[in-house]
């Protein structure tokens, strides 16, 4: 049987007014990639914000099964291109919630540093500053920040969203090779080829779980044509 990493029952969330998520019952299954995909606006960034821990649920539970403080990647757009870092500063900022911000960086940091920037192909980028890379370029950076983060539970906000189909693989071949080590994934993406290859798939409209489980079982034919209009 499956361990459950997360197990969320009857979650509302939302913002002022505005509630998002509602009566939300779903897994996320230990070790493996999970997709959340549902059209614009159907709740996938505030669910990643539920299973983060930084938006609190107005009602329901939410069950984890480790204790590790989740790792969030947010949207490219959401993070300044004015810091003045560099790639290796960034990435290195994932080693943080270990050692602090003013700590020294310990040889086990310098590794995992390193290894989440050789993983998602950015070494050669090291020292370039973060404002002065591409679109593309900088998320591959905040998915190597995610990853030195070396945590139970990686979330990944539209990981692959704007890259090319090299930068595509490249994430799609880590989120495998962390979930076969033991990290469970999440990944909310319209990508849904990406959505196809993930282990489990959450499927949401309007803040309401619409199916869960093996992507082929949730992302049919009919409910392509039905929540995307897709012939
Ligand atoms: N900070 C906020 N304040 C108020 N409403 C918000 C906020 N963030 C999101 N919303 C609203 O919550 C709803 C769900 O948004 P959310 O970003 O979770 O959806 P999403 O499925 O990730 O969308 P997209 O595919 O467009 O990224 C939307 O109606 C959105 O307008």
């Amino acid at each position: 049987m499956t361990t459950c990493e997360v197990s969320l029952r009857n979650i509302a969330a939302g913002y002022a007014r505005r509630p998002v998520l509602r009566q939300l019952t779903a897994s996320v299954p230990q070790s493996a990639i999970t997709a959340v995909v549902g059209p614009n606006g159907s709740g996938k960034s505030t669910l990643l914000s539920v299973l983060a821990g930084v938006h609190p649920p107005t009602a329901g539970t939410i069950e984890r099964s480790r204790s590790s403080r989740p790792c969030f990647v947010v949207q490219r757009s959401a993070v300044s291109d004015a810091l003045p870092l560099t790639v290796r500063e960034t990435v290195a900022m994932g080693r943080w919630a270990h050692r602090g911000p003013w700590r020294r960086l310990t040889a086990g940091d310098r590794r995992a540093v390193d290894d989440s920037m050789e993983r998602l192909g950015i070494r050669e980028l090291a020292s370039r500053q973060l404002g002065e890379l591409s679109g593309g370029q900088r998320q591959r950076v905040l998915v190597a920040q995610g990853l030195a983060q070396e945590a139970d539970l990686l979330l990944l906000d539209e990981p692959t969203t704007g890259l090319d189909v090299a930068a595509r693989e490249s994430i799609a071949t880590v989120m495998r090779d962390v979930a076969a080590e033991g990290t469970t994934v999440v990944h909310a993406t319209h990508d849904l080829a990406a959505a196809r290859e993930s282990d489990h798939c959450v499927l949401l409209l309007d803040g309401r779980l619409i199916e869960e489980g093996k992507p082929q079982d949730v992302l049919t034919e009919s409910a392509l044509r039905e929540f995307w209009g897709l012939r």
